[in-house]
């Protein structure tokens, strides 16, 4: 699967992990909507949570910062999936559902799409990469069980009342 992210720029570079995963060839990135291809397009604002259904060749995360991920500012061409329920594991925002970093979501994403080899390959640059696949374990390899978009949001739910 290929992975791109459409690059805003606006975050701490020392931080982003977008930019660490490009160093080491595991994403392109563009600066503009128009330059970054089409595919499914993570986007925490989607109407519809990714699932198995939405098998690509072609991922697609938007690195900025999370004052400026507003909901205009996904104008990636593509099919927009948002997560569901997944707890980050990096230092910043260590145990907070559904606001991951870039790297994180696509990690999740490859998960959710049956290529979890992928996913520890992007997480493993990480310090605390493998935390992420450790925390979610459980919900990860349900949702990538689930058939659809409703399977998805149904096992969610289970997490979400638990919380
Ligand atoms: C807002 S940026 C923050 C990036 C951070 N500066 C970094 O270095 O990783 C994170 C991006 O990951 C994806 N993402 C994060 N959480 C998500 C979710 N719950 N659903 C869908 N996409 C998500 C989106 O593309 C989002 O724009």
């Amino acid at each position: 699967m290929e992975v791109h992210v459409r690059y805003e720029g606006d975050d701490d570079p020392d931080k982003c992990t977008a930019r660490k995963l490009a160093r080491f060839d595991l994403a392109e990135l563009h600066r503009s909507a128009r330059a970054t291809p089409p595919g499914v397009v993570l986007n925490p604002h989607a109407e519809r949570a990714l699932s198995p259904a939405d098998r690509t060749e072609r991922v697609i995360a938007l690195d900025c910062s999370w004052e400026t991920a507003r909901e205009e500012q996904f104008t990636i061409r593509g099919k927009h999936r948002a997560l569901p329920f997944l707890v980050a594991a990096n230092p910043v925002n260590y145990g907070t559902p559904f606001q991951l970093t870039t790297v994180e979501a696509l990690a999740g994403a490859c998960c959710i799409l049956g290529d979890r080899e992928h996913a520890e390959r992007l997480l493993a640059k990480f310090r605390w990469g493998h935390t992420f696949l450790e925390l979610n374990d459980e919900p990860l390899r349900r949702y990538a069980d689930c058939e659809d978009s409703s399977g998805v949001v149904a096992v969610q739910e289970e997490y979400l009342a638990a919380e």
